[in-house]
This record gives structure tokens, sequence and C-alpha cells, in this order.
């Protein structure tokens, strides 16, 4: 797998004239890494990560899968937003198998593929329940399970943790990473959490805040296999001080 975003280009057109929501946006990601991209609030991690979903279209640049440009939503980019966005009358089960079924997948095979990833994020024992009977973070595993019943290439996620307590958010992000490492999934994750993004990711993009470019690209090197103390070390400290003063930097330059 290789997603490429070349010299993209976003522009809006507003009541209040156009707006540069991202400038000369140049990133890649290749098969098996975790990638993250943080930037302070406006500068345009949304818009980029809708971009690579194929639900909006550059204004100029290109974004490809293995060479395959991007031209609307597909099976190959699986999505997890921030809100839970399960169906709220369908079970966990049916909330996963929903894509399959789109798919045309027949119902023996659906079941069997979506209780495969119920098991995989250690909800099988849900199956039947309702999303309203899901804490966020359960409804959040639910969510993955469903992007990954359609065997994207790569999974995209939009501040998955975001509207979770602290300590719901630092179990699932320690989930995701057992995850990644099991299933040698290729992930693109936007955040505005440093630490998060330096917990998580192999390589972070910085972006600049309006309009958003890349102020810089920074690999963090604290091991394949981390757990929860590597926040307590020196350079995980390091990383995040050094992400936090190229945001600061970045954001003193556009102040008025
Ligand atoms: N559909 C749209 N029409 C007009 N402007 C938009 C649209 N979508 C985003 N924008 C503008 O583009 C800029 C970037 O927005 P975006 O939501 O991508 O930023 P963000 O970094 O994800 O912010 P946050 O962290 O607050 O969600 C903002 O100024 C926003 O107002």
């Amino acid at each position: 797998m290789h997603l490429e975003i070349a010299k993209v280009h976003k522009q809006f057109d507003t009541p209040q004239g156009p707006l540069v929501a991202l400038k000369d946006i140049n990133m890649h990601v290749e098969t098996g890494e975790f990638v993250c991209a943080v930037g302070a609030s406006g500068s345009g991690k949304s818009t980029l990560l809708r971009l690579v979903a194929g639900l909006e279209m550059p204004t100029a640049g290109e974004i490809t899968v293995d060479g395959q440009p991007v031209i609307g939503p597909g099976a190959d980019r699986g999505m997890v937003f921030q809100s839970y966005t399960l169906y709220p009358w369908m079970t966990v089960q049916e909330n996963v198998e929903f894509g399959l079924k789109l798919q045309g997948m027949e119902a023996k095979q659906r079941r069997e593929e979506a209780s495969r990833y119920l098991d995989v994020v250690g909800l099988a024992q849900f199956s039947r329940s309702l999303p309203k009977e899901l804490s966020g973070g359960m409804k959040q595993r639910v969510a993955i399970a469903r992007a990954l019943a359609n065997h994207p290439k790569i999974l995209l996620m939009d501040e998955p943790f975001g509207a979770l307590d602290v300590q719901t958010k630092e179990s699932m992000q320690e989930f995701l990473l057992e995850l990644w490492d099991r299933l040698g999934i290729s992930i693109l994750m936007i955040t505005h959490d440093v630490s998060e993004a330096v917990f998580l990711s192999q390589r972070i993009y910085v972006l600049s805040a309006r309009p958003g470019t890349i102020a810089e690209e920074v690999s963090i090197d604290l091991g394949q296999h981390r757990a929860y103390a590597v926040r307590r070390t020196e350079p995980f400290h390091h990383y995040c001080d050094e992400i936090m003063d190229l945001l600061r930097g970045t954001a003193a330059n556009t102040a008025p």
C-alpha cells in the first residue's frame, strides 16, 4: 500500500470570499505505517482526511492509493470518525455487517466476517446489543471493527478518541496500538492531541495554522511495542515538547 498526497491545495468558496484551508500538502503513508497529522483547530486536519476519504476533492494536486487517483469514497479506505456513527436501530453485529451487505456479500459470509472482527476488537459477546447499550469506548471499537471488516488498505481516523474521557482514551490508544501491531494495518490519523500522536505513531506531520501547510515531519523512535510506561520516559517528553514548540511557532507566524 502506498498513499500519496501530492501538492494538494484546498480552497473553499465562502460568503466572505475564498478560504484556503490547505496549501501545498505533500505526505505519504506506506504499508504497515502508523502516521499522524497534528495541528491546531482550523489547520485543516478534517479537510485533509476528508480529501483522502474522497468526501471532498482537492482544488489542485492529487491523492493516490497504489497509484490509483482518489475520485470518491472507496472500500480501500476505511473511515473512523470522532462522533459515534453507528446506526442506533441496528445491533452491533448488523452495524459491522452493513458495509459488507452493501458490497453484495452473502448473509452467511457476512455474519462470519462481522463476528471475526467483533472478536478482534473484543466485543463478540455484545453482538446483539444496540449501540445505546455500549460505552463510548465500546462504540468506537465497533466502528473500528466495521471499518476493518471491509478489508481496507488503509484506516483513516479523524480524532477517533476525541469524545472520550481521559482514562478511556488512554486505554483505547493502547488497544489501537496493539491492534495495529497484531494486524499489520496501515493507519493515517489526525488529532490535535500531541501526546496521543507521539504515543501512537511512527511519523508525525505537523500542520501549521491557516492555511494548513506541512510545517515539519517528525520521525518517532520509541520502539514498535510501546506500553503505557513509555509516556513517562524522557524521549517521549522530548518529542512532545518538540512538536508543541513547532505548533506554537506556526501559530505565532500566523498571528495578526
Ligand atoms: N465545507 C466548508 N466550507 C467552507 N469552509 C470550510 C469547509 N470545511 C472546512 N472549512 C474551513 O476550513 C478550515 C479548516 O477546517 P477543518 O475543519 O479542516 O480544520 P481542523 O483542523 O479539522 O479543525 P478542528 O480541529 O477544529 O476540527 C476552517 O477555517 C474551516 O472553517
